[in-house]
């Protein structure tokens, strides 16, 4: 418990229906006590837990009434944070809120830090690290799917899992103890063959989560997917396409677009990071190189290449470089302006040259084949699991935190699988065993450090 009162305003500020500040921590009571006249009877120790009370919120030094509200009043330990909360639910802008916080803050509580709330939350027990995180998810969400991913996290899916498998473990763990804390005992032998059987089943459970990993983190993330191509091949045209609106200029002149425009968008269902880029070409013009420049990064850092080429002219030598310069990276092809002609000669030549990528005709000018490009995007981003009801039911690793520690987790009961293999010392297998557990604990948070819940908390906003 901590010995001092936390405050936010917990809504965006600006217009709307309702502004929320809120408080939590030992001082709540004498705080509400003294700045809210409830309307009706009662005050924070004669009101029951979870109940909403008209009243105003007064100033004490002159009897101002600063705004009419609904103050709602929890009481520890059941309560989000486990400490005492009061929320005041002012009326919406940014005035009400401000002056209630002021006056709070004069009563002595304290401005709250990023992600304080949910890290009350975390300590009190009420969430475990990979909830809180989720949290964040949540509120972050860039499509229905990943919101479901996240709040599935937050009701504890990833956590039970976990901790399921970290119990499997355990036995194990406590067998080869004895082994070594009483060598003398009679204990009764572990039985090497079913042991590794166990260690090989929970690995297994491990690896299809990592395997799913990079899906996982899509739903969350989005894909950053780059647009790139030679200038005045119809790239900003694709992002106007997709985005359903005038974002970036469209001329016919090569070289149009200098600057990356980043931007998200929800492509039924599929949540994609686009970033239309300057068209690739060697030129004299320090704008245009600096662009140039701008979109060799973003390609080196994306998940996906949409490689746009004019479907009205054949394949050029500087096409072909390209493609062979962005060698593996997962790619699809766009055959662009295929409203100008009725085939394209070069598909099989295109087909040789990235056998790995997916070739779509479409025409950005009047949005044929944006269909078909939506359904190759979604093919590939659930290419593991084809049925995509699953993401709902499934277990998603959408976190490179967690996948970091199941991948450690993975290789710690490798290497224990192999010692028994081999009759290593329990003294041995026990450290990788060990290891294991505690890499697991960290990403619900059992074993975690002050500094990496520092660095998961900062990453939230204030008030949350
Ligand atoms: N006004 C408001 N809306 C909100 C929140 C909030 O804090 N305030 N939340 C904040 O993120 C989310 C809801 N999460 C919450 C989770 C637990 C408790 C809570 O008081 N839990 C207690 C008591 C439950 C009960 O008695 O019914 C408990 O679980 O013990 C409150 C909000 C979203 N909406
Ligand atoms: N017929 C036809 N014209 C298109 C299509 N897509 C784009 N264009 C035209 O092609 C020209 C170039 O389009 P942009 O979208 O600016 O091309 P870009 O690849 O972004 O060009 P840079 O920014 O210079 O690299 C414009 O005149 C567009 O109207 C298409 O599908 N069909
Ligand atoms: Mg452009």
């Amino acid at each position: 418990m901590y010995n001092d009162t936390i405050v936010a305003i917990a809504t965006a500020l600006g217009a709307g229906g309702i502004g929320i500040v809120r408080i939590s921590g030992p001082d709540v009571r004498l705080i509400v006590s003294q700045i809210f006249r409830p309307r009706y009877a009662g005050t924070p120790d004669t009101w029951a837990s979870h109940t909403l009370h008209l009243g105003g919120v007064i100033r004490p030094s002159d009897g101002q009434v600063i705004d009419e509200i609904l103050l709602a009043w929890m009481k520890g330990p059941r309560t989000y944070t486990t400490e005492d909360v009061a929320e005041f639910h002012c009326h919406g802008g940014s005035v009400a809120v401000r002056e209630v916080m002021a006056l709070v803050l004069a009563c002595g509580a304290r401005p709250a830090e990023p992600g304080e709330f949910t890290r009350r939350a975390f300590l009190g027990g009420r969430l475990d690290l990979a909830q809180a995180e989720a949290v964040l998810d949540v509120i972050n969400a860039k499509t229905k799917d990943g919101l479901a991913v996240a709040v599935g996290q937050l009701r504890g899916k990833l956590s039970e899992r976990i901790t399921a498998l970290r119990a499997r473990l355990l036995p194990i763990m406590a067998h080869l103890e004895a082994m070594i804390d009483f060598p003398e005992e009679d204990l009764p032998d572990l039985d090497i063959a079913q042991t590794i059987t166990e260690l090989a089943a929970v690995r297994k459970e491990l690896v299809e989560l990592i395997r799913r990993a990079d899906t996982g983190q899509v739903l969350r993330e989005g894909w950053k997917t780059v647009i790139a191509g030679l200038p005045n091949v119809g790239k900003s045209s694709l992002l106007n396409a997709l985005l359903n609106e005038q974002r970036a200029i469209v001329t016919d002149i090569p070289g149009t677009t200098r600057d990356a425009i980043e931007e998200f968008i929800d492509l039924q269902g599929i949540p994609l990071r686009l970033v239309d880029t300057a068209g690739l070409r060697e030129t004299d013009d320090p704008i245009e190189q600096i662009g140039v420049e701008k979109t060799q990064q973003y390609l080196a850092n994306s998940d996906l290449v949409l490689l746009v080429l004019d479907a009205s002219r054949p394949l050029l030598p500087e096409e072909r470089s390209l493609i062979e310069s962005f060698g593996e990276r997962p790619m699809v092809v766009l055959l662009n302006k295929f409203d100008l002609v009725d085939h394209y000669d070069d598909e099989q030549r295109l087909r040789d040259l990235v056998p790995q990528a997916d070739i779509v005709p479409l025409s950005a000018r009047t949005g044929w084949g944006l269909d078909q490009l939506a359904e190759v995007l979604r093919r590939r981003v659930f290419a593991l699991n084809e049925d995509t009801a699953m993401v709902e039911r499934d277990l998603w690793i959408t976190r490179l935190r967690h996948r970091d520690s199941l991948v450690k987790a993975q290789d710690f009961l490798a290497q224990a699988e192999r010692d028994f293999r081999q009759g290593t010392a329990p003294d041995f297998i026990t450290i990788d065993l060990r290891g294991a557990w505690e890499v697991l604990g960290e990403i619900t948070g059992e074993t975690a450090s002050t500094d990496l819940l520092d660095q998961i908390f900062a990453s939230f906003c204030i008030g949350k």
